[in-house]
């Protein structure tokens, strides 16, 4: 489940990923609105992100820097990073569980904003239950205790898999039933919590969005929805994705540039503007067939299959919501996503294209 630590990863860096995103935005404009939010900033935000080597780490910090400047972002993480990497800027080994590390480096770096983005995921959190609290829940005590400290804002993501069996699944509200089955899901309701109290007893600027899949051109980090990532890897090498959910497993994704959309977006929301500290947010809803179906737009003859159902994610999924309702953030801080299933699918093929050919060759080149 750990597939990334092996895989490709982008490498050309996500410059080459921002221009084909920035060339795909004008369709759309975030990328204007990006530009515009950055040059109405009057005091630009120090961000540092923590499990910054992730999925989502990358992919912020290149647009932290993209709207705030290479000294704007520290990033952190527990993972040796390659030194030649173009999207890791200003990087550190930091280990969230070591609460005078975070403080340090708050302090070290004049720190305004904290983005915490370690996390084990669903799937691997089931495999170490221990790590999973240690990091997911015992952490965020110590990166709350450090922004309430040092007077910083802070972002936690949570998921939608804060939900659990008896939550109403259709079009789940912000706020209702949340008893979730995994470890992943009880630590993130914790966050959720946690946070929220913080704000209230301390006044502590906490901020949290409740994300659903997110579909980027990076590896995944062994959740339940990687699937609608490694589907494009193996249609790009294999022309067939041998699937781990069922056909009909409905949930809810979005793409990455809309996630880090809503992230900065957010984070540059008045606090008179929030009337909750935690919000839904989500793009489009599918199934595995439906994905297949828009991946066939592009490539015809794209097949998938169901031969290794995995019984642990396919129980989760069906714990999820199918859809997520997001119009309280819509309301109060003018989140909207930019992208459906047809633009995802395109410029997957179109970021994965760029990454994968290009390894081939060399090492077709290097073979001959
Ligand atoms: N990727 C997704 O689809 C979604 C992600 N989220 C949340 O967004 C956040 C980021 O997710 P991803 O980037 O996908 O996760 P990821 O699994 O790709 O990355 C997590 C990072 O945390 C680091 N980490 C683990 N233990 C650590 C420690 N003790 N100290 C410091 N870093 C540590 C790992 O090395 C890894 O690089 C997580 O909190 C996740 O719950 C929420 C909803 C959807
Ligand atoms: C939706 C998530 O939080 C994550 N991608 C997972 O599947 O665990």
């Amino acid at each position: 489940m750990n597939a990334r630590r092996g895989l490709l990863f982008p490498s050309q860096a996500i410059r080459r990923g921002i221009e084909r995103r920035g060339q795909h935005m004008m369709r759309t404009d975030p990328l204007t609105r990006f530009r515009a939010l950055a040059e109405s900033t009057v005091i630009k935000p120090k961000t540092l992100i923590t499990g910054s080597l992730g999925q989502l780490g990358r992919g912020l910090g290149t647009m932290l820097r993209f709207m705030y400047g290479e000294e704007s972002v520290v990033m952190t993480d527990i993972v040796k990073c390659d030194p030649n990497a173009p999207d890791v800027v200003n990087y550190s080994f930091l280990d969230v569980t070591n609460e005078r590390a975070i403080e340090e480096a708050v302090v070290n770096n004049n720190i305004d904003t904290l983005v915490h983005f370690s996390a084990l995921l669903s799937a691997v959190g089931e495999q170490n239950v221990p790590l999973a609290i240690e990091v997911n829940a015992n952490a965020s005590n110590k990166i709350l205790e450090v922004a309430r400290k040092h007077r910083l804002k802070v972002f936690i993501p949570s998921t939608i898999g804060a939900f659990g069996p008896t939550t109403p699944l259709e079009m789940t509200p912000d706020l209702t039933i949340q008893r979730p089955r995994t470890i992943y899901g009880v630590t993130k309701v914790y966050n959720e919590l946690l946070g929220e109290y913080y704000a209230e007893r301390f006044g502590v600027d906490f901020r949290c969005l409740r994300f659903p899949g997110i579909i980027s051109a990076t590896k995944p980090g062994g959740g339940t929805t990687d699937y609608a990532i490694q589907i494009f890897y193996d249609a790009i090498l294999h022309g067939h994705h041998k699937c781990y959910l069922e056909p009909n497993t409905r949930l809810p994704m979005m793409y990455d540039t809309d996630c880090m959309a809503a992230i900065v977006f957010f984070l540059a929301a008045q606090q008179e503007q929030l009337s909750m500290r935690t919000y839904n947010v989500t793009g489009f809803s599918f199934t595995p067939d439906e994905i297949a179906t828009a991946i066939r737009k592009v490539m015809p003859d794209f097949k998938i299959t169901y031969e290794n159902i995995c019984p642990i994610r396919q129980k989760i999924a069906n714990s999820w919501p199918k859809a997520l309702a997001d119009e309280n953030a819509r309301r109060d801080w003018g989140w909207h996503n930019d992208f459906d299933l047809d633009s995802t699918v395109q410029i997957m093929f179109a970021l994965l294209e760029s990454q994968i050919r290009p390894a081939e060759q060399t090492i077709a080149h290097q073979s001959a």
